[in-house]
């Protein structure tokens, strides 16, 4: 199975924050999540493989080759979609995309007009009278309009309304049943990864916590619920993360570790959900800087 994007080794750092080291690839034929807290780190990857932002060391392949700020054309394969207004508020829809159109080579405009029309644009509208929705709607019509084999989006269901999200999703399901065609997008919403994700990467303070298929994640995660009685200090070092109640704890555990076969005979052990294992994986970093 091919890497669409291989990122190898990229470091970046911003004043208190930093990129570790970044290691991972992006499946050809997929559709990746990628998901981290507030100022994981997620925007910076991915203006990273647009070349908007350079790393300090390491470098991006896509589509087999690396990027680079002089080698751009890659870019005419991608259908970006950011979380930040780049169109002109004066123009109108079709002002805007007639400016844009000469800069890809597989404009087609045929599918464009399908898009503004289902996605209820309209052309004469201003960018700047668009509601923030609307603003992503066009955004995502510009991007599925000249072919690319690769679509980048950065939180591209954030301000959708909860119809149109779900149209959104079917949409790009269908889209990648060309099995050429690979989507990377950046969300908060668990929901949109249980419904479409294949592959999940999950950075954390500028690390890479993970990159596992969906579908492996439980096997690699269990959720302990159990009386505090059971927690004294060195139990709860082998937690991911814990949180305790009145009544008792919830904590994450390495399925495969010593402390899971224990817990399985103890207490009520559940395989947990992928927002459980961001929570306690978030929860669990902030405890032990
Ligand atoms: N141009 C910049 N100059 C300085 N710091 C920056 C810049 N861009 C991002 N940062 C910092 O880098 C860190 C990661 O930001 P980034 O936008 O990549 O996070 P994110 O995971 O996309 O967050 P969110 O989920 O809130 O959108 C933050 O601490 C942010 O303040």
């Amino acid at each position: 199975m091919n890497d669409v994007i291989q990122l190898n080794q990229i470091s970046k750092k911003y004043g208190h924050f930093s990129l570790y080291e970044l290691t991972f690839g992006i499946k050809e034929g997929y559709i990746t999540g990628l998901i981290g807290p507030n100022g994981a780190g997620k925007t910076t990857l991915i203006k990273m493989m647009m070349g908007m932002v350079q790393p300090d060391q390491g470098n991006i392949e896509i589509f087999g080759k690396e990027t680079s700020i002089k080698n751009a054309e890659y870019k005419d394969r991608i259908g970006y979609v950011s979380d930040e207004n780049y169109f002109y508020d004066q123009l109108t829809i079709d002002q805007m995309s007639k400016m844009m159109a000469p800069f890809y080579s597989q404009w087609d405009k045929e599918t464009y007009r399908k898009y503004i029309e289902m996605f209820k644009l309209s052309p004469r509208k201003k960018i700047k009278e668009l509601s923030k929705g609307m603003k992503m709607k066009y955004s995502l019509a510009i991007a599925l309009s000249h072919g690319a084999d690769l679509l980048i989006m950065d939180e591209p269901t954030a301000g959708l309304d909860p119809i149109f999200r779900r149209e959104l999703l079917d949409l790009l399901s269908e889209h990648i049943q060309d099995e050429k065609k690979s989507i990377l997008f950046s969300t908060h919403n668990t929901t949109d990864l249980d419904r479409i994700a294949d592959y999940i990467v999950f950075v954390n303070e500028g690390r890479l916590v993970f990159n596992e298929m969906k579908e492996s994640l439980p096997n690699k995660y269990m959720l302990v619920k159990g009386n505090k009685e059971l927690l004294d200090r060195d139990v709860r070092k082998c937690f991911i993360g814990i949180r305790e109640t009145a009544l008792g704890f919830e904590g994450l555990l390495n399925n495969n570790s010593e402390e899971a076969r224990y817990f399985r005979d103890q207490t009520i052990c559940e395989i947990p959900t992928l927002e459980e294992i961001m929570y306690f994986t978030v929860k669990g970093s902030a405890l032990h800087v």
